[in-house]
């Protein structure tokens, strides 16, 4: 049965992404809510090695205590001359969840004597997507990724968390300098999410 989809994030920036790339997506039959449009729930802790295994669990969390259907979305930074790091632990890189000055503060830091040329990373974006099915659940997880290298100082006034110093391959801007259009266009966000559009299709022609 189609209908509402919980969207399970409490990043309200994030949240407004996930809204406007499903907006935008414009699947009949599908009405997105917020976490605050259903009773509180217990939600395990982000301790997955995986973006796919952290997502998975937010959307089957989400999606067993309301019996609707859960998107959720985890997602990080890769840095290429941190191994991967930040990686699933980006949202408390620097000890505080969600400081996203202090962590992007860190990783600048961090990076201070590494060159150019060796300053490439990428978001990452895993959502997942739970529908009830009896007594189980039955979860798509899928992966987008944005490609791009670690600025030198923050600019920008538009994203979150880590776009002022994410330079997306192509440009020149970091992504906090693009439009919403533009970042919804490109991002591991919103590849994923595309990603995802059949699977939220078949539900919602269920
Ligand atoms: O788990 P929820 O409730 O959805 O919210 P969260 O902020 O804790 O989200 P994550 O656990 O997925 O952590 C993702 C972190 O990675 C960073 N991040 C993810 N996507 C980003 C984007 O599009 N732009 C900038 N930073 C991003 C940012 O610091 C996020 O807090
Ligand atoms: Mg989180």
């Amino acid at each position: 049965m189609a209908g509402r989809v919980l969207v399970a994030s409490r990043n309200a920036k994030k949240l407004r992404e996930l809204q406007r790339v499903l907006d935008a997506a414009d699947i009949a039959g599908i009405e997105p809510v917020g976490l605050d449009a259903v009773p509180p729930y217990p939600e395990a802790p982000e301790t997955g090695a995986t973006f796919e295994e952290n997502a998975a669990a937010k959307a089957r969390d989400g999606a067993l205590a309301t019996g609707m259907a859960c998107i959720a979305d985890d997602s990080g930074l890769e840095i290429d001359a941190l191994n991967g790091m930040p990686g699933v632990l980006s949202a408390r890189w620097s000890g505080t969840h969600g400081d996203d000055g202090a962590n992007t503060a860190l990783v600048l830091a961090q990076l201070s004597d590494v060159p150019d040329e060796r300053r490439g990373a990428a978001f990452v974006s895993a959502c997942a997507f739970a529908v009830p099915d009896g007594d189980d659940v039955a979860v798509t997880v899928v992966r987008g990724e944005w490609r791009g290298a670690i600025a030198r100082a923050p600019r920008g006034e538009n994203g979150f968390g880590y776009d002022p110093v994410f330079v997306p391959e192509a440009g020149d801007r970091t992504a906090a300098e693009l439009s919403a259009e533009e970042k919804d266009a490109a991002s591991h966000r919103g590849r994923a999410l595309t990603l995802l559009v059949p699977a939220l299709a078949a539900f919602a022609g269920s």
